[in-house]
């Protein structure tokens, strides 16, 4: 598959050239405008039952890092929001800018936040998470913001083993946390269908946004970026500004269940 990045050379304006559906009629993410979003009273709470003893390594990718997760049952799910059926964890991951002044992929009224994390979750109408990648009611991603204040202890057990995955390629075991201990009090959100937001860009996300952040420390912050692009070996390259700025709206509605 063709190798991307986020350079000027090969980033989010090059990546049309092999993937087409860049210019699709659902891409991600968007600039969320509060005023303009639907409230929709038929919306269900959101429900998140996830088994902390699911969690299974921290792998360094080459574009974040990302903490994956066994699924190979229904003990860490995600229903009611806007989706039918039971779609199952896979993985969360990050995106985040080289200052604490840009990051996060969607944004709000134009505000970008300093990091935006997205749990993968897949449909589990279909056999598994590469069968449900493509389809259009494959995938969900919760997307959280994350907002400078206080440290955040939860989120420093992940940042912890940033030391074991500097590079690309590399990995290690991640048992026993608990992504749950992640989000936000409030799990209102906004909705609206879209895409993945990386190469291979397919519309297959039902995207739920938290409307409110969790905290991050701009030190914390610091540690994000001492990941590398680069695998070991190579010239280092700083992991940083890994986000795909907002996609052309084509007419999507996006819905709120809050007023
Ligand atoms: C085997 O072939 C493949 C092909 C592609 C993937 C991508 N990985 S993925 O689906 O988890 C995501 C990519 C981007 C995500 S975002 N930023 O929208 O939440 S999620 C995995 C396996
Ligand atoms: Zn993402």
């Amino acid at each position: 598959s063709h190798s991307w990045d986020y350079s000027t050379q090969g980033g989010p304006d090059k990546w049309a050239e092999h993937f087409p559906i860049a210019n699709g009629a659902r891409q991600s993410p968007i600039n969320i405008i509060p005023s303009q979003a639907q409230f929709d009273s038929s919306l269900k709470p959101l429900k998140i039952q996830y088994d902390p003893s699911r969690s299974k390594d921290i792998l360094n990718n080459g574009h974040t890092f990302q903490v994956t997760f066994l699924d190979d049952n229904d003990s860490t799910i995600l229903t009611g929001g806007p989706i039918t059926g039971t779609y199952r964890l896979k993985q969360f991951h990050c995106h985040w800018g080289g200052s604490d002044n840009n990051g996060s992929e969607h944004t709000v009224d134009g505000v970008k936040y300093p990091c935006e994390l997205h749990l993968v979750h897949w449909n589990t109408k279909y056999a598994n998470f590469n069968e449900a990648l493509n389809k259009s009611d494959g995938l969900a991603v919760i997307g959280v913001f994350l907002k400078i204040g206080s440290a955040n202890p939860r989120l420093q057990k992940v940042l912890d083993v940033f030391g074991a995955i500097k590079a690309k390629g590399q990995q290690t075991t991640f048992p026993n946390f608990d992504p749950k201990n992640l989000l936000p009090a409030s799990l209102n959100f906004w909705t609206y269908e879209g895409s993945l937001t990386t190469p291979p860009l397919y519309e297959s996300v039902t995207w739920i946004v938290l409307k409110d952040p969790i905290s991050v420390s701009s030190t914390q912050m610091q540690q994000f970026r001492k990941l590398l692009f680069t695998s070991a070996g190579e010239t280092p390259l700083c992991m940083c500004n890994n986000y795909r700025p907002p996609q052309p709206i084509k007419g999507r509605k996006v819905r709120a269940n809050f007023k």
